[in-house]
């Protein structure tokens, strides 16, 4: 992907962003301002993110660049800079002079001790939108802490609540903290660039931090909380009494909504062959027909009946639905308007004809090491996203491309710089 095209016509064209980010809380926002058209520069340092080789795996002997960073890199180009060298910082300026959005998920500090506070680069560029993910973000007792995925998790509330009221705190598999904290960014980025337009061209800092992201994510675990603090005794759905708790506990598969829900046995009754079913209150006298009881049965009809004797009902829709495979009680209940969907494993999802059609099991072309499939955009414009999605880039591919298009310097100066060691680690003594 040596001459990238960048497109011009879609919601982000001419936003051009220097992408210092790296492993996976970054690059996952990053791509999304790429997919919306957004001229992204993977800013590396010579060793490159750390995701190129983690998880790496290996065809035929060779050690392949790792699905990590081809998934959360699509449709960037790349440059490598050693920050550490003074030719590395006149590339690096150059860079900041000439981007509208400078985006990092370093550790605390890390910009600050490469000689670049947020003061410093609003000095080389006022409308600069200077962006970045924290564990814990810029103050506070936390702001000096890293933080990686399940800690985030841990410390946003979201462990404490997920998993077996009688087992562990359990992470979630929905990496909440980072590709959440990146979509949570994202947004940041785009109101920032917004009001910028509007506001004589003023830049300003972006921040979002895993916990409060995390946090956002669980706001309704927070309503729970502050229900209980109420004394509301009818959080039924939660397995064990909850009357005088002062925290929520682990729900299980409870929905966690106004209208109970569980996950259901179903046959061949595999790991994953469980529907996930919603007893929503208009549909509830149809489904206690539907599997046999009457629609007016008094122990599950009227909704407070029903979420007391929750245990009993879900009896009685598991004797019905352990006579079907996931696939036929979905369709079944959908019919009934009955909300209700299969537990589908990873092998089912990429191949389920509605995530195809979605696009949401894509493949990307023209990768050296072969073509490869990653998960699709999760937002569709009417003026639609990138036409065609470009494989991760190479370590350092677009270098010369980059300094010379990009940062306007000349063949000479490129030269220069490259024996300068702008773009490499000096040789090991
Ligand atoms: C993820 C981290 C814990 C990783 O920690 P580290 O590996 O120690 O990296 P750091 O970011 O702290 O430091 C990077 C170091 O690289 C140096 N550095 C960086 N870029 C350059 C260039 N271009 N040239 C020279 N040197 C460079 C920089 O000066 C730092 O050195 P020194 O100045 O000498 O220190 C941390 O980055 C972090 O807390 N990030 C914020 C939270 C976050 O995004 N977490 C999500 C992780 S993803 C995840 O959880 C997951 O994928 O799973």
């Amino acid at each position: 992907m040596g001459n990238y095209p960048l497109p011009t016509d879609k919601a982000l064209s001419g936003v051009r962003v220097l992408d210092m980010t790296h492993v996976q809380a970054g690059p996952t926002s990053s791509q999304l301002l790429a997919w919306l058209g957004a001229d992204v520069i993977k800013f590396e340092a010579p060793t490159g993110d750390i995701t190129r080789q983690q998880l790496a795996h290996v065809v035929d002997g060779k050690r392949q660049e790792s699905f990590y960073f081809k998934m959360l890199n699509a449709n960037k180009r790349s440059i490598t800079v050693n920050m550490k060298s003074k030719a590395g910082q006149e590339v690096f300026e150059q860079l900041i002079r000439k981007c509208d959005v400078i985006m990092d998920n370093f550790g605390p500090g890390v910009l600050t001790r490469l000689g670049y506070p947020d003061e410093k680069l609003q000095e080389l560029n006022p409308g600069l939108v200077i962006a970045s993910i924290k564990g814990f973000g810029s103050s506070g007792p936390y702001s000096d802490y890293k933080a990686y995925e399940p800690i985030a998790q841990a410390m946003g509330g979201s462990m404490s609540v997920t998993g077996d009221p009688n087992g562990p705190p359990t992470i979630s598999g929905a990496f909440i903290g980072d590709s959440g904290t990146g979509v949570h960014l994202a947004l940041g980025i785009v109101a920032a660039i917004y009001h910028r337009t509007h506001n004589g061209g003023k830049g300003q800092i972006v921040e979002a931090a895993m916990q409060d992201s995390v946090m956002n994510l669980c706001r309704v675990k927070f309503r729970d909380h502050l229900r209980l603090l109420g004394g509301t005794a009818e959080l039924a759905e939660y397995g064990p009494p909850t009357l005088g708790l002062t925290y929520v506990p682990r729900a299980l598969n409870d929905s966690g909504g106004g209208h109970i829900g569980n996950a259901i046995p179903c046959k061949p009754f595999g790991p994953n062959d469980y529907i996930y079913m919603v007893a929503q209150a208009p549909v509830v006298p149809v489904l206690l027909k539907e599997i046999g009881l009457e629609p007016d049965d008094e122990r599950f009809a009227p909704a407070a009946a029903r979420n007391k004797n929750q245990h009993e009902f879900w009896k009685y829709v598991s004797e019905y639905t352990k006579n079907y495979t996931k696939q036929e009680v979905t369709a079944r209940f959908n019919e009934l308007d009955i909300p209700c969907g299969p537990v589908l494993s990873t092998e089912e999802v990429v191949a389920d004809p509605h995530v195809l059609h979605r696009e949401m099991w894509t493949k990307i072309e023209g990768h050296p090491e072969g073509d490869y499939y990653t998960v699709g955009m999760p937002v569709k414009l009417s003026l639609g996203e990138v036409d065609k999605k470009y494989p991760s880039p190479g370590l350092g591919e677009h270098n010369e491309q980059i300094t010379k298009d990009v940062c306007g310097f000349s063949e000479a100066d490129f030269n220069r710089l490259k024996e300068a060691g702008a773009y490499t680690l000096p040789p090991k003594k």
